[in-house]
This record gives C-alpha cells, structure tokens and sequence, in this order.
C-alpha cells in the first residue's frame, strides 16, 4: 500500500492508541500500569509524555511502539494494526514504521556514527540510501564525526547519532524514551533542537517521554498520565506551567 492509499484519517494521525491496557502480575499482587488509555497523534506533531514515577509513561511508549504488548486494546500505525501477526511480523512492522531514541542512546560501540546510522535500513531490508545518512548526520552537527565510534563522542553527540539513526527510514512515528535524561543542560537543548527540526522540517511525528518540564516545552503539546490514565492535555506548554501542572499531579515532585 502506498501512502497516497492510507485511509484520510491514517494520513493525519500515524498513531493512534485505543482502550490500552497493560497488567503486571496476578491477583492481588496485581499492577495496572495502564487503565484504559485512548488517544491519537497527528501527523507532524511532537507531543510529551508527562506524569509522576509510576504513573505509567514507559508502558504506554512500549506497548504503542510494539515493544510490548498490551493486555487489551489496539495500536494503529498509518492505520495498520500494530501488534496483529506472530512477534517476527511485529518487528518487520516496527524496523519498517517506528523509530526509537533512548535514554542511553544504544549506538553499537563498533560501529562508527555512519554504520550506526546505517544500520536500521539494513536490517529492514531497505536500499540503504548512504547519502541520506550522510546529511541527516550533517545536520545534526556532526559531518566531521561520521566515522568516529561511539565512545569518541560526547553523550549529546551520541543522542544526536541515535535521533539521525531514527530519522533515516522516515518512519510513521518516532518514540524517545528520556531522550535527554542523561545529558547536562546545553547538550539537552541541541537535542531538542534537532527532535523539532524534525518534526517542523522532515515533518516526522514524534512521541517522547520525559520527566523535565523544560523539555517538555519543545512539544506542541503535553499528555499528562497519572495512574495509567490520561488527566490532561496541554497545548503550546511553557516549562513552567508543565511544572505547575506536576505539581499538581504529584505533590511530592
Ligand atoms: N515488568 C514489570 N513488572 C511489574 N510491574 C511493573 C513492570 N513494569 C512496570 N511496572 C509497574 O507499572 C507501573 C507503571 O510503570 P511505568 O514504568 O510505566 O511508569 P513510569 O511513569 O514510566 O515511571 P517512571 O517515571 O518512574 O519511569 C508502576 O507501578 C510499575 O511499578
């Protein structure tokens, strides 16, 4: 199925999560991680994912990006259902249509920042377009690093080798996991730099969970989570009134 085909609804919202569920353990050591949660993702957007230690941020980014699977709902991608087929046609799906940026960056440490980059389209049996790689790490500040191995870069530089890497499929959704958990403040803001870059330039829709409220305020909007539930949304979010809103949320934080 080519693009132009997608449903008008699948075009506008890559991602889209119904009813999810997810629980730990059985009865009455149970855990509801998640309780039901229902919501979509417009195309070109970045939105945050907030909400207090436990209230269930990393089980939504891993069952909406077939990390792992829920105990009841649906995730579409493009309109397609994520987690139908056996766990070898889930991972085709997902090389083929998601993204990933996490905290520790996870680049291989023998390859360099190119072969790291490279890597995904390899594996999902794609033409590697070298080129593109090549100017997705130009743009992300690091033409004189392609061929330096991981552990010759700096942490921002590494995350910024792992956003180019997410980048270069042009998947349907991006997923990053505390892209900038990890990282002193200026490294975070070049980071966040080139996550907007990517969505208002390459017009990817991107999905990141995070705990700090200044990052938070790179998003076009805010999910905030408490309990394994949505209890809000903002738009046009500034650092402080994400922080006021955790405050809300979580009296503790
Ligand atoms: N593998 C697991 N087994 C049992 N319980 C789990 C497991 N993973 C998560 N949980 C529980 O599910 C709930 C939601 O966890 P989750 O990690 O999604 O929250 P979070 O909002 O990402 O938290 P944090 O901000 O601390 O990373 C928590 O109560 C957690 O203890």
């Amino acid at each position: 199925m080519i693009d132009s085909d997608l449903p008008r609804s699948a075009m506008q919202h890559p991602l889209r999560v119904v009813e999810l569920t997810k629980s730990y353990g059985v009865a009455p050591t149970e855990v509801t991680a998640l309780a039901g949660v229902t919501t979509e993702f417009a195309a070109a957007t970045f939105t945050s994912i907030m909400g207090p230690s436990g209230s269930g941020k990393s089980t939504l980014l891993q069952c909406a990006s077939g990390l792992d699977r829920p105990t009841s709902g649906t995730v579409y991608v493009d309109g397609t259902e994520l987690l139908q087929g056996s766990e070898a046609e889930i991972t085709r799906f997902r090389r083929a249509r998601i993204g990933f940026v996490f905290q520790q960056y996870n680049l291989l440490p023998t390859l360099t920042a190119l072969q790291n980059v490279i890597l995904p389209m390899r594996l999902a049996g794609k033409k590697v377009d070298r080129r593109r790689c090549i100017e997705l790490l130009t743009e992300v500040g690091l033409r004189d690093r392609i061929d330096h191995r991981p552990a010759e870069l700096s942490g921002g530089q590494q995350q910024r080798v792992a956003i180019a890497r997410a980048l270069a499929s042009r998947p349907s959704v991006v997923f990053a996991d505390e892209p900038t958990g990890a990282l002193d403040g200026a490294s975070a803001r070049e980071v966040l730099a080139v996550l907007r870059v990517a969505v208002d330039v390459h017009r990817q829709t991107v999905v990141m969970v995070t705990h700090d409220p200044v990052a938070a305020s790179y998003a076009d909007s805010v999910v905030f989570l408490a309990d394994g539930r949505i209890v809000g949304t903002m738009t046009e979010p500034t650092a402080p009134r994400v922080a006021e809103q955790m405050l809300r949320l979580d009296p503790a934080s």
